[in-house]
């Protein structure tokens, strides 16, 4: 569903000008739709009607409070990786029961928070990490639910900076020590083995390797159950790609049904991971152009947003769409969309043509999700407010940082 619609020339989030925003809040801003929201997970709803699932959402994507009570309303649990990323579950009164901790390098604090509140299920993704769960778990007299996230060696075809799920890769245990470390978990007396768990990678456009990597793990599945170790729940991760230019973006079905049919009358429990999909295309970054400096050699529109604000071109070369908030019927050039930020990788887009004017306001597509959550104060600047639309309600539900909030916890020399 696309809630960024243009509307009598002018670009809208549902039923609000994204020039409207612009004058209330200012820019660089984040505009979430949370109808664009909603419908991204009810997609996921609606495939897993009927069958034993819990969707848990990446908070990595996107972990601004507001969107995780759209999520948590919905019923839907959270991935985090990291004790802070709880603390925000928490504050938006997500349900713990339903969160599951992945990441390389939990440390103890974040093992003792995440067992006090019960969480789901530690995704587990080393042996000294078993050890130190153990460790942990026994000192507070609990038992704590975990999965091997095991690496299945499948090459999920996606940048290689955002693949996971091959043996180069630092993520989860190795494919063949995974019957063996689940033998020795077995032996530890404080953790108690509930399921496995596999992420492959992130912004995949054909489903084809999931289905290989779910093979692999239902192989260990299988050979767990011959060693006497049952299994109550799989989980599949997350990284299910989104349309960002041109790309044939694959259905919630396309990807799901193949594993279903694979999962039926297994009797586990079915956990995804989805952060990208629920939000990447539910959200735009709102900037203005503050100048136009043609030139020999390129033109630069130079906009208030930049690398701090989103990452993802800077980092991985990735292309965001972008958009004149009132488009101009005016002859195009060919302009590099760049921030204000002392780096030549910090651009927004290469190569767009465009008819424009300084002062415009651009959207940036496909900001939902990675941007915020990747943002920075690089060249002390304060990070970017964020709102979200709902019909014609706009909720202001991040405010801009002030640049003094940049600097308050340092202090001087005595
Ligand atoms: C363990 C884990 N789960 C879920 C995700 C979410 O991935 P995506 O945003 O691609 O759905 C990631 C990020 O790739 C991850 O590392
Ligand atoms: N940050 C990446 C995705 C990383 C996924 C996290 N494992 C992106 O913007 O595409």
């Amino acid at each position: 569903m696309n809630a960024f619609t243009l509307k009598n020339g002018q670009l809208y989030a549902e039923s609000v000008a994204l020039s409207d925003i612009a004058a209330r809040f200012g820019t660089p801003c984040y505009v979430y739709s949370r109808t664009a929201l909603e419908a991204a997970l009810d997609e996921y709803l609606q495939e897993l009607m009927g069958v034993d699932a819990l969707v848990c959402f990446a908070v990595k994507a996107n972990g601004n409070l507001a969107i995780l009570d759209v999520f948590s309303r919905l019923g839907a649990g959270f991935d985090i990786v990291s004790g802070g990323e709880l603390k925000r579950v928490l504050a938006a009164d997500g349900d713990p029961k339903k969160v599951v901790f992945s990441g390389v390098g939990k440390s103890r604090e974040e093992m003792k928070l995440a067992l006090e509140h019960n969480i789901f299920c530690f995704n587990v993704e080393s042996a000294p990490e078993l050890e130190r769960l153990n460790e942990v778990a026994g000192v507070l007299g609990k038992k704590a639910p975990i999965s091997l996230r095991v690496n299945p060696n499948v090459d999920p075809k996606t940048h290689p900076y955002i693949s996971t799920g091959l043996k180069k890769n630092k993520f989860g245990v190795a494919y063949d020590d995974a019957l063996s470390l689940y033998q020795h978990a077995v032996t530890l007396p404080n953790l108690e083995i509930t399921g496995i768990d596999c992420h492959i990678g992130s912004q995949l456009l054909d489903p084809s390797p999931f289905a290989e990597a779910l093979d692999k793990i239902l192989i260990l599945v299988d050979q767990l159950a011959s060693n006497g170790i049952q299994l109550r729940h799989i989980d599949l991760g997350g990284g299910l790609g989104i349309r960002y230019k041109d790309e044939q973006e694959p259905t919630v079905k396309s990807y799901l049904q193949p594993l279903l049919t694979k999962l039926k009358g297994r009797g586990l429990k079915i956990i995804l991971e989805p952060g990208r999909r629920l939000v990447g295309n539910a959200g735009v970054l709102l900037t203005k152009i503050e100048y136009l400096k043609p030139g020999e050699a390129k033109n630069f529109a130079i906009v208030d947003a930049a690398m701090n604000d989103l990452a993802r071109p800077a980092l991985y070369d990735a292309w965001h769409e972008i958009v004149p908030v009132q488009p101009r019927h005016d002859a195009p050039r060919t302009w590099e969309i760049v921030g204000p930020i002392c780096e030549t990788g910090d651009f927004i887009g290469h190569d767009r043509s465009l008819a424009l004017k300084a002062g415009d306001l651009l959207a940036v597509l496909s900001a939902g999700a990675y941007g915020m959550t990747m943002s920075s104060n690089y060249n002390s600047r304060p990070r970017a407010a964020e709102v979200m639309v709902d019909g014609s309600i706009v909720h202001l539900i991040r405010h801009r940082e002030t640049e003094e909030a940049l600097y308050a916890l340092e202090s001087r020399l005595p």
